[in-house]
């Protein structure tokens, strides 16, 4: 019999975590199903916790229950991604993990797709690499005011407060408009695998996506595929910050291609390059700061498990 390990944060979306587990276990021993629970104590315990499950160099199935972030932190914690099959229960405050995979979002559906899959998709992972270190991402990584955002949203009260009325997508929205009134616009170099450099005078950020959405629903790359091998860049420049808030609301839909202040791009690697450290994020996780760092497809592939025979086998585009 499959063994699932559950990793599960308590404390994703401000305590819903633990609810949504309590609703869950019962029916995972109503089935008999073969399963050990690892809840996380701390930031970055999930990473400890998958890089302790996968350290045998064995196959295994593991379940995550938590937001973008706790998924964050087991990818970075598994020693070889391509003998895992991650499992994957949304109840974080963005989701955009399962919003690019068309997961199913409600935990008894999730929970239902993960005991019976109809299908596996493989996925690329990407990486940000900082003076030698390396972050995978699953989502996205950004550098900039998106990042700048995510930073701020970890520590916001308005988290904790829009999550017990269900809303703490609108968190995001909160704090970047804040964060457009404080932050000024940067010089950014950006240099791709194909020998191409840009340059933007006044950036706001880039994102380097391997799924379409990010900071809770934004669709900022539309094209962006994990199975394509490549990144979709996302670079937004010389806006004003009325510009920006015209623009935002029609990045929830992807509508914000065409504007001339919006470059999109594909690579597979690039070197970024601006004045002076910028905040940096690897799926909402916010990194420390810095002037120059890498993004690119890592080659690794991961199997997530899909939704629904027709989700798993949908194209994913
Ligand atoms: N027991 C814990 N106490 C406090 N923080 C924790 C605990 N376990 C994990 N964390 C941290 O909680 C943070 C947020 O978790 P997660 O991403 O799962 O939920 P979320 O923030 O609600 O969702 P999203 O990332 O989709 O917005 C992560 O940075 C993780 O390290």
């Amino acid at each position: 019999m499959k063994l699932y390990e559950f990793i599960v944060n308590p404390q994703a979306r401000s305590g819903l975590g633990m609810l949504t587990w309590n609703t869950l276990e019962p029916e995972l021993k109503k089935r008999r199903s073969d399963y050990r629970l690892y809840l996380t104590e701390r930031k970055k315990h999930a990473e400890k916790i998958a890089a302790q499950i996968t350290a045998d160099g064995q196959e295994h199935c593991i379940v995550v229950l938590g937001g973008d972030g706790t998924v964050n932190e087991v990818i970075n914690g598994i020693l070889d991604p391509g003998k895992v099959t991650l499992g994957y229960i949304p109840i974080g405050s963005s989701n955009d993990f399962a919003r690019g995979l068309k997961l199913p979002v409600p935990a008894e559906k999730a929970l239902e797709a993960i005991l019976n899959p109809e299908g596996v998709v493989q996925i690329d992972l990407g990486v940000l690499e900082k003076n030698g270190e390396r972050r995978r991402f699953a989502v996205s990584a950004g550098v900039g005011f998106d990042a700048a955002v995510c930073h701020e949203v970890c520590v916001s009260r308005w988290k904790r407060i829009l999550n017990r009325f269900g809303m703490g997508k609108l968190t995001y929205a909160v704090v970047a408009l804040d964060r457009l009134i404080k932050d000024k616009p940067v010089r950014m170099t950006i240099r791709t695998d194909d020998g191409t450099e840009k340059t933007f005078e006044r950036t706001y950020f880039a994102a380097f996506m391997n799924l379409p959405f990010e900071g809770g629903g934004f669709k900022f790359c539309p094209e962006a595929s994990p199975k394509d091998g490549m990144l979709d860049v996302v670079v937004a420049h010389d806006l004003t910050p009325l510009k920006i808030l015209f623009l935002l609301p029609l990045a929830l839909l992807g509508k914000h291609t065409g504007f001339r202040e919006v470059t999109i791009f594909r690579c597979r690697r690039a070197g970024i390059f601006t004045e002076k450290p910028l905040a940096l994020h690897t799926d909402g996780e916010p990194e420390f700061p810095r002037k120059a760092v890498a993004m690119e497809i890592s080659g690794e592939r991961l199997s997530v498990i899909g939704g629904t025979k027709a989700a798993a086998n949908r194209k994913i585009s």
